[in-house]
């Protein structure tokens, strides 16, 4: 399905193409204005510059093209595409706003002119559900709310536009049950900036004088597996388990005169390279919707013919090669739809030393998220029942490499979340133990991880860092000389992890925590567990005694914070990951602090200190952790504070 839309000044009108199948969808824009608006060229992302000169408003002229995918797909034989007689005929749909199972809308308010495409998921057709239902239900509403409730049109208004339009489809009586993509562009009318929000792998590029000054970023867990918005029978009422609109990626950019900007599906971003689109692009002489429409059509025409060209190196399949490292040689056309059909929409999970104080909530968060089968917990302690009744436990040592490989390959793992450590205190006591669990078995884990091109998740530590760094605050790069086992066991993984994601292209990614906090899962052995311990005491006894001075600051975090943190790393494109390796921090406080905040719910408690060998290791530890390129680069941004941890303790504790 593909779609062409071009935006001149003054031409207050979006055509939307007629002459429709399905396959790809694209749009492209062309802006027309006085030329005295936006001198600078520059491409920055949210670089928002209102400029004075703009007297007049810009409109959009669109022109919308695209094919019929399902009757190629329904049509194989023996492994062969034949393409079916007429498959490159564009065709009319019943529905004006659907190509395929992909839909778009295009709206005008007074603010801006708007435009969207949504690819929905094929593979709801296994389950006799038109995938189109979803995407062009979501396009629909969209539309009906630019139409009649959107006030505003700023950086964030899209991706509120996309929150209130699946809000709409969930509350929607009628079950609409489905995934999709989406990506939405406006044109304010009067600042002449395109906003832009993007959830998935649909996309937007904006060129320039035969070039690409901007575009949309790829948003996917895995290989073949964009973000997307879903509605399972299941999730009615209940709490969504699928990716957010929240998560949609946004832009803001200034467009210049003669600017064209084409919006579309997959199905043109994996077959046709930068260079074919800005060829035809670039044969766009008067901006008439005429002109648009042939462009539209001859970009559909060449993403599909590239589609059934055996012999053609696509995106797709330069993109399989790199992430797989496998070669495509069906017909690209055919190899869209099946990934559609054979689509995982979840990845799939396996956690090493699940069963300690991040594994068991870890666990239950990614089973909520990507469903109960799609998680496989493993340790080398027998589970609790309650753990076992919730999704499959299997024992691997991780000092054993086969028993590991074993599960990733059974599994089908597609994410790797090696958890298995031996923390600080306990660590320092068995430093042999410790050498091996955290060193070797984070080899062979490694290893997996390359063989078996794995996501790969390993927890650093404020340990790794030692009295020689800089302590308030310690950055993401300074010296780290860490004196504990744990400390250099864990500056050895984030290393060792950065050198196989540079050499071998391993998805290595890893953050550092500070001490986490729970009321559930008992705390491993570490030198920040009195921050856990005193809440069992203040209950217990009223008072504590802790093995740290009242004045040891520390950096703490609350562990549905420390989950989140998971799931987004774990979530972010890898190309947005500007760095392997993150501090992630939510709050610093001493145990004379703490014991402060707990008085407020327990007026009497009393906290004293006899330091133990655990100050040592304290003392050379950071106390505020600078967390700044993570909440930069992947938005990291924990919800809990002293206050509200010390609340989720006693609330839980006191439930008990
Ligand atoms: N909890 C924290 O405050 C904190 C802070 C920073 C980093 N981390 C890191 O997070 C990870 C998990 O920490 P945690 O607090 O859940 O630890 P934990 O001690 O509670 O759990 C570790 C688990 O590893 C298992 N294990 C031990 N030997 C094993 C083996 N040979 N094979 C497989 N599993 C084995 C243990 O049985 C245990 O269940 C660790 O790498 C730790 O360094 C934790
Ligand atoms: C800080 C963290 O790594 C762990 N809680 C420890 O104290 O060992």
């Amino acid at each position: 399905m593909q779609s062409l839309a071009i935006c001149a000044r003054l031409v207050a009108r979006a055509v939307s193409g007629t002459e429709a199948e399905n396959f790809l969808y694209n749009s492209l824009l062309r802006l027309s204005t006085s030329s005295s608006i936006h001198h600078s060229q520059q491409s920055n992302r949210l670089a928002i510059t209102p400029s004075p000169a703009i007297t007049r408003s810009v409109h959009l002229l669109t022109a919308t093209s695209g094919y019929n995918g399902h009757e190629d797909e329904e049509d194989e034989d023996k492994g062969h595409l034949r393409k079916k007689k007429n498959s490159a005929k564009i065709q009319r749909t019943n529905r004006s706003n659907v190509y395929g199972d992909d839909a778009f809308f295009t709206a005008k308010n007074r603010l801006g002119d708007f435009l969207g495409v949504a690819d929905g998921v094929g593979g709801w057709r296994e389950h006799g559900i038109d995938p189109s239902l979803f995407s062009s239900s979501l396009m629909e509403a969209c539309k009906s709310l630019v139409d009649n409730k959107l006030i505003d049109l700023n950086p964030l208004t899209l991706k509120e536009l996309l929150s209130k339009a699946y809000k709409q489809l969930l509350e929607e009586k009628q079950c609409i049950i489905g995934s999709s993509t989406a990506c939405i562009v406006a044109l304010h009318h009067e600042k002449s900036i395109l906003h832009t929000a993007n959830l998935g792998d649909s996309g937007f590029v904006i060129i320039r004088q035969n070039a690409i000054v901007h575009r949309s970023q790829e948003q996917q867990h895995y290989f073949n597996s964009p973000f997307q918005l879903s509605i399972h029978p299941e999730m009615k009422g209940q709490r969504l388990i699928a990716d957010r609109p929240e998560q949609a990626s946004i832009t803001s950019f200034n467009v210049e005169e003669n600017d064209c900007i084409l919006v579309a599906t997959d199905g043109i971003w994996d077959n046709l390279p930068d260079s074919t689109i800005l060829e035809e692009v670039n044969k766009l002489a008067e901006p008439t919707l005429d002109n648009l429409q042939q462009i539209a059509h001859a970009l559909a025409k060449r993403a599909l013919d590239n589609g059934h060209d055996p012999k053609f190196n696509s995106p797709f399949a330069k993109n399989a090669k790199k992430a797989l490292g496998i070669n495509i040689i069906v017909r690209q056309g055919a190899t869209i739809y099946q990934r559609r059909f054979n689509h995982r929409s979840h990845p799939r999970v396996l956690i090493t030393g699940g069963c300690g104080q991040l594994g068991v909530p870890l666990a239950k968060r990614l089973r909520e998220l990507y469903g109960r089968e799609s998680i496989v917990l493993s340790d080398i302690v027998r589970p609790s029942d309650e753990l076992l009744e919730q999704g499959t436990y299997r024992y691997a040592d991780v000092l054993d490499i086969k028993q590991v490989q074993e599960l990733l390959v059974n599994n089908q793992i597609d994410w790797l979340i090696h958890l298995s450590a031996l923390l600080s205190a306990v660590g320092e006591r068995d430093v042999p133990l410790a050498m091996k669990l955290n060193i070797e078995g984070t080899h062979n884990i490694l290893e997996l991880a390359r063989k078996y091109k794995c996501r790969l998740f390993i927890p650093s530590t404020i340990g790794a860092f030692g009295p020689d760094s800089p302590r308030n605050p310690t950055p993401d790069f300074c010296i780290q000389r860490p004196r504990t086992i744990y400390g250099v066991s864990k500056v050895h993984a984030e290393l060792l992890g950065e050198y196989f994601h540079h050499r071998y292209g391993v998805d290595f990614r890893c953050l550092r925590f500070p001490g986490i906090i729970s009321a559930d899962t008992k705390p491993g052995g570490g030198t920040t567990d009195y921050a856990i311990e005193i809440f069992h005491e203040a209950l217990k006894t009223g008072s504590y005694k802790c093995y740290l001075r009242g004045d040891t600051r520390l950096p703490m975090m609350w562990i549905d914070d420390c989950i989140q943190s998971i799931v987004s790393i774990m979530e972010t494109p890898s190309n947005q990951l500007k760095q392997r390796t993150y501090n992630v921090s939510a709050m610093s406080f001493t145990p004379d602090e703490l014991a402060k905040a707990i008085q407020k719910y327990k007026p009497k408690f009393r906290i004293s200190s006899e330091p133990d060998e655990r100050q040592k290791i304290a003392d050379s530890w950071p106390e505020v952790f600078d967390d700044r390129n993570a909440r930069e680069h992947w938005n990291w941004n924990p919800k809990v504070d002293l206050d509200g941890l010390v609340q989720r303790m006693f609330a839980y504790l006191e439930k008990q």
